[in-house]
């Protein structure tokens, strides 16, 4: 990042106000009488109403359109363990996503804790006053069972967007990137570097796509994840390899795709050349990638390349999933997202990279045209169309499945 940018992002978050977000009012507050209704006397009666029956929260709250953004701060972006005040930022941001993008209210809530049990009760203390529970930035392994365990016991949607919002994404862009390539899922040799939270979701979730599991290699610090290697663990042992390939360097010879949920510049050229024609290279890590795009483009001209990032083509990035995904299950008060949702969102996002792009989203990034190819195989995010498709497929999958409260659609 150049030294222009990163002062102008400390000055974007200083001023005029510190930070990204303040609260709204949404009713009068100007006379005794309002005072009497917002507060006491009046506010009595939706209490007695909710005493009476929890679901009247949804009209006399704003739990109906309100996730909470939490975090630990163990795995903020790709800078790590920085600790939960340090991942305030990145919360701020993502309740900025909510608004923006889907009009989703959103607290950001950060818990300075690295004990897996106490975070747990804490979430789950303060879920109540929540349409949805938006885990951020929380490292695997702990993740796992944080979201396992707040899904038993919450009834409302609990969702590890780096898990699952980033595997949406990851398999909306692939489904797309390996046709330009001239494949097929079911044939290609994947590789991705990161067995942790948005690496394992990922893989998970295009298996059911249609990904071959022994086609898959997944690596991490240690290298090749492989059968019978004491140090992986319960979530990696499901993609342990039968395999002698041992480092990055020998998972990439003849690959057909690259996946990178690790950190930065660590897929050298010397790999990217050994894969096979037409690479498909998702350098995700956030906020510097893989392999930076130009010294991929100056390897390989036929590389298919996505980052994670705003300034480069092909964002591959979550900002494309939670808002819309919680805006469908909030929309039918979704008890949980199941894979089913995940999958409508899939191909709705995959189906929209090959619509026409509207004028909107050539004027957000300057740009003359823009049609589906190399450059462009996933939604940009100011597409304004994202907003219709997405929630509408989930909010669909979500009643098709039997996860929702009501059965139309209602907006609060
Ligand atoms: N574009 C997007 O939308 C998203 C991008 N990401 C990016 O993906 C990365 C991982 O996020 P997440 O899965 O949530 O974090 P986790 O901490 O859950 O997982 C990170 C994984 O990457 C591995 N890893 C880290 N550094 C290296 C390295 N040098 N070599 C090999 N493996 C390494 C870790 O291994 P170990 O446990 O041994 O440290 C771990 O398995 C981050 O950079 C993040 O920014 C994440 C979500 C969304
Ligand atoms: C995008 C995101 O959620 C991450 O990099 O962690
Ligand atoms: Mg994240």
């Amino acid at each position: 990042m150049s030294t222009d940018l990163k002062q102008a992002a400390l000055d974007y978050h200083a001023q005029p106000k510190p930070g990204k977000i303040a609260i709204e009012i949404t009713k009068p507050t100007e006379t005794q009488r309002d005072l009497a209704l917002a507060y006491t006397p009046g506010v009595a009666e939706p209490v007695r109403a909710i005493h009476q029956d929890p679901e009247a929260a949804y009209r006399y709250t704003a739990k109906g359109n309100l996730v909470a953004v939490i975090t630990n701060g163990t795995a903020v972006l790709g800078l790590g363990d920085v600790g939960a005040l340090a991942g305030k930022p990145v919360m701020e941001g993502k309740v900025v996503l909510f608004k923006a993008f889907a009009g989703i209210d959103a607290f950001d809530i950060e818990v300075d804790t690295h004990d897996p049990d106490a975070f747990i009760d804490t979430v789950a203390l303060i879920a109540g006053g929540f349409g949805g529970i938006n885990l951020e930035d929380i490292a695997a392994p702990h993740c796992f069972r944080i979201e396992k365990t707040l899904r038993e016991r919450l009834d409302i949607p609990v969702f590890h967007d780096d898990q699952h919002g980033t595997a949406v994404i990851i398999s909306a862009g692939l489904i797309n990137a390996v046709k330009l390539a001239g494949k097929h899922l079911e044939d290609a040799r994947i590789v991705c570097l990161g067995a942790g939270a948005a690496g394992l979701a990922a893989m998970r979730l295009l298996v059911t796509l249609g990904a071959r599991r022994e086609h898959i290699l997944m690596v991490d610090r240690q290298g090749v994840i492989r059968a019978g290697d004491e140090s992986v663990n319960e979530y990696q042992r499901a993609f342990a390899a039968n395999t002698d390939r041992r480092t990055l360097a020998d998972a990439c010879v003849d690959a057909d795709v690259f996946v990178g949920v690790s950190g930065p510049n660590l897929l050298t050229a010397e790999m990217l050349a050994s894969m096979a024609e037409n690479p498909v290279v998702f350098a995700l890590a956030n906020p510097d990638p893989e392999i930076a795009p130009e010294l991929a483009q100056q390897t390989r001209q036929d590389v298919i390349m996505a980052t994670g990032r705003t300034d480069y083509p092909n964002q591959i990035n979550n900002v494309l999933g939670f808002p819309y995904i919680f805006r469908g299950a909030l929309d039918v008060r979704a008890r949980t997202i199941n894979d089913a949702m995940l999958t409508a969102a899939v191909h709705a996002l995959a189906a929209l990279a090959h619509e026409p792009v509207p004028a909107a989203v050539l004027k957000a990034y300057d740009l003359a045209s823009l049609s589906f190819g190399r450059d462009y195989f996933i939604p940009k995010p100011f597409d304004p169309r994202l907003i219709d498709v997405v929630p509408a497929a989930i909010s669909q999958a979500a009643i098709d499945s039997g996860v929702a409260r009501i059965t139309q659609v209602i907006r609060p």
